[in-house]
């Protein structure tokens, strides 16, 4: 379903990622984890076509995108979703709209017809009724879910997730994780997460890649992780868990 070949991509002078490789496969959810600044929102962002890799190639359902013109990035798009890290909703909008904003825009759906599928979403994402809300009467968990609700809008095969946890407190966290696990179950969709929080990430995923220093150091199944012996990665994974004074 994606399939990551050799890719490097620089800012400046300076190498990012360094000859990446990796597949996810249709209905899998893949986790990435990495310290900050490992480029792991950079290699997002290329998966979704808003940075172009200098050299190597992205297949998305089989299509190359890396050199793709932006009408034909468009339409593959339009079989991804992403879920951003800080839900980036549009304040002046309501919930609905906001959910509905992607299907007012590219599709030829009448206004009723996106009513329904942006109450059909809120109820998948346990927010039946708020269709009516505003952003900022909104805690931040249920904001991340608004941003589920229109990421899942136009029913992708791809889900993106940008530190879905971040600024979360632990139950709302874990909650934000039951509905990963959820669309995985009940939409079927590939999704990759990107996070910090080690606990969510062995929670959520089928398999956990990490990212050193542009670097992808590892590659597994959760226990394959837990029972590493790179340094790197158990340092990563028990200083996440753990923090001892
Ligand atoms: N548009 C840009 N121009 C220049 N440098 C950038 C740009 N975007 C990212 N970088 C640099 O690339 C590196 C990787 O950034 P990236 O955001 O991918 O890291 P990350 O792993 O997602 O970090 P974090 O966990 O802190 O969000 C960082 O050193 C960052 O400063």
């Amino acid at each position: 379903m994606i399939k990551v070949v050799n890719i490097y991509k620089s800012f400046k002078d300076r190498l990012i990622l360094n000859n990446i490789n990796f597949e996810v496969n249709k209905g899998e959810t893949l986790v990435i984890i990495g310290g900050s600044g490992s480029g792991k929102s950079t290699l997002l962002k290329l998966l979704i076509g808003l940075l172009r890799p200098e050299q190597g190639q992205i297949f998305i359902d089989g299509k190359e995108i890396s050199k793709l013109k932006e009408e034909e990035l468009d339409k593959v798009r339009l079989n991804m979703g992403m879920v951003f890290q800080y839900s980036a909703l549009f304040d002046s909008m309501s919930v609905g709209d906001n959910v509905g904003f992607g299907l007012q825009e590219h599709s030829k759906l009448s206004a009723k017809e996106i009513k329904e599928i942006v109450e059909e979403k809120l109820n998948l994402v346990g927010l039946s009724g708020f269709a009516n809300y505003m952003p900022n009467e909104l805690s931040g968990g249920m904001k991340k879910r608004v941003s589920l609700a229109r990421a899942i809008a136009f029913e992708p095969k791809i889900l993106l997730y940008d530190e879905p946890s971040s600024g979360l407190d632990p139950v709302t966290s874990a909650k934000i994780d039951e509905l990963i696990v959820q669309m995985q179950k009940l939409l079927g969709v590939t999704s990759i997460v990107v996070t910090h929080d080690m606990k969510s990430a062995f929670y959520i995923a089928d398999r956990i890649a990490m990212l050193y220093q542009g670097e992808m150091i590892a590659i597994g199944t959760p226990d394959e992780i837990r029972n590493s012996t790179d340094s790197r990665v158990l340092e990563f994974i028990n200083v996440s868990q753990i923090r001892k004074r």
